[in-house]
């Protein structure tokens, strides 16, 4: 099985005491940061914004994958940047011109992400799948942490993967919410190359203990 990269997600993390979550996620195996910026209009959650992923930034050595669930993100793909996304995801439901945000995401030195809805169909990316790197998949309605995976998940998967391999793009799959120690390999299995986990790491005991287990599922 292909291994897939470990996303922790901040939003469950010790908000109190963000430095010391900063370090556990250097010092484990897991691949990239993954922090959800969510405006109270597009999802009912108000999070963090571009001040605090600079401030985190500066502490963490890994990618960091910022997942916006605002709307009109095309306002706020410049400023992401210069506070240090690495990827950035906008919402495909939240993009009237989506593959023009797609364009100013690289044109200002990012990965580009689409993350789509739980209702919202695959097929939908089928004319501009080769522009996008990273498919940011919700198994969960966007706007909390710790939520229980929607099954229906696993077919869009293999659709998407399909439409990747066919279309011979480079697109990565990322599964956003409920991912488990439990559901991690059928995941990978069905193609997915990225795996966001807030509370399952963040509410184990061991925290990068947690992170090792599904770095280790994948190999
Ligand atoms: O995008 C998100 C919520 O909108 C979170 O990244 C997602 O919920 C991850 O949290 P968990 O692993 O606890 O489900």
């Amino acid at each position: 099985m292909p291994m897939a990269l470990i996303a922790p997600s901040i939003l469950s993390a010790n908000f109190l005491n963000m430095e010391a979550d900063i370090n556990m996620i250097n010092n484990s195996e897991a691949d990239w940061f993954h922090l959800d910026v969510m405006d109270g209009r597009f999802v009912p959650n108000i999070t963090f914004g571009m001040p605090v992923i600079a401030a985190m930034k500066a502490k963490a050595k890994k990618t960091f994958d910022v997942h916006l669930m605002i709307v009109e993100p095309e306002k706020y793909i410049e400023g992401f940047a210069k506070a240090g996304a690495d990827v950035l995801s906008v919402h495909y439901e939240a993009s009237t011109h989506l593959h023009r945000n797609l364009q100013i995401i690289k044109a200002n030195g990012m990965k580009a992400g689409v993350a789509m809805n739980p209702h919202t169909p695959i097929e939908l990316l089928a004319d501009l799948i080769e522009d996008i790197d990273v498919v940011c998949l919700m198994s969960v309605n966007p706007g909390f942490g710790g939520q229980k995976f929607i099954e229906r998940t696993y077919h869009k998967i293999r659709t998407l993967k399909q439409m990747i391999v066919e279309r011979g793009a480079s697109t990565l799959i990322e599964i956003d919410g409920g991912v488990t120690l439990q559901n991690a390999g059928l995941l990978i299995k069905d193609g997915a190359d990225v795996l966001v986990a807030g509370n399952t790491v963040f509410s184990s005991p061991d925290p990068a203990d947690t992170i090792k287990k599904l770095k280790e599922i994948g190999k």
